[in-house]
């Protein structure tokens, strides 16, 4: 049986002025690459907060690996990527191989050292990222795509099972969104680990999910890819709020 790795049941939140999610129920499953669409202020970024157990749901619950998320502990096994980690300044004193070392400090402890292995590891994550030639880099000197792959090495290094990304293309110039996007694919086909990905890409990341959840306030559409590509833009424009029209991937040459 394949196991569950997040489990939303009924979630409701607000904050002081306006509810913002309304009896979400949302499992993604081991393996499963999910990506969160919605337009702007629909809530995703706040269910991603509440799933990391940053903010409490007012009602309803939220398991993680089976676990109610207060309780959680296994951090480790969660890699996040927010949507303003590729943004250092060229001045900033840090390589790209520490910033993926430092990745480990919820394993190993703030003050402990970092071994050979630990080294290694973060050699590894890079390598995965397609960024090991950087290692001895500044990490502001890289571009903004650059930088969100180390990121995403930095969120690896723990091995996790999961990974939570929101929106880490913003910033990315286009050319570099469909290499950025083949190799989250890779990552979930090739390294198993499940992604839930917050994004506006409504086109192309919708070909490499295996799932799509549709939010605005409430979750409009869950389901395997094939259905969602099955909706009308028409019904996909209603909860939307504003007309949408999706470019199919073959008629872009992708
Ligand atoms: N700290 C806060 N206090 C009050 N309201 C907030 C707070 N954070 C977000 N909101 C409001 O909650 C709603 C949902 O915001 P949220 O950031 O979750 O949406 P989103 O779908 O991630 O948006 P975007 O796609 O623009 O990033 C918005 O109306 C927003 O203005």
């Amino acid at each position: 049986m394949t196991n569950t790795i997040i489990e939303c049941t009924d979630v409701n939140f607000r904050y002081e002025h306006s509810t913002v999610l309304e009896d979400i129920s949302l499992k993604v499953k081991e393996g499963e690459f999910w990506a969160l669409i919605g337009p702007n202020g629909s809530g995703k970024s706040t269910l991603i907060n509440i799933i990391l157990g940053l903010l409490k749901a007012d009602q309803g619950t939220v398991k993680l690996f089976g676990q109610n998320v207060d309780s959680f502990k296994q951090r480790e096994r969660i890699g996040y990527v927010s949507q303003k980690s590729n943004s250092f300044n060229s001045g900033f004193p840090a390589t790209v191989l520490e910033v993926v070392k430092s990745g480990l400090t919820r394993k190993i402890g703030l003050f402990k050292a970092f071994s050979k292995q630990d080294e290694q590891k973060a050699l590894d994550a890079l390598r995965i990222v397609k960024m090991e030639d950087f290692a001895g880099q500044n990490i502001g000197e890289l571009s903004g795509g650059q930088q969100q792959r180390v990121f995403i090495a930095r969120a690896l290094v723990g091995e996790p099972d999961l990974l939570i990304m929101d929106e880490p293309t913003v910033g990315i110039d286009q050319k570099n969104v469909a290499s950025f996007y083949s190799m989250l694919n890779e990552l979930n086909r090739e390294h198993g680990i499940a992604i839930l990905l917050v994004t506006h890409e409504i086109d192309l990341v919708t070909e490499l999910a295996t799932h799509v959840a549709c939010l605005n306030r409430s979750i409009h559409f869950h389901g395997v890819q094939s259905d969602y590509k099955k909706m009308n833009d028409a019904d996909i424009s209603l909860w939307y709020g504003h007309p949408v029209r999706r470019v199919h991937q073959e008629q872009k040459g992708v």
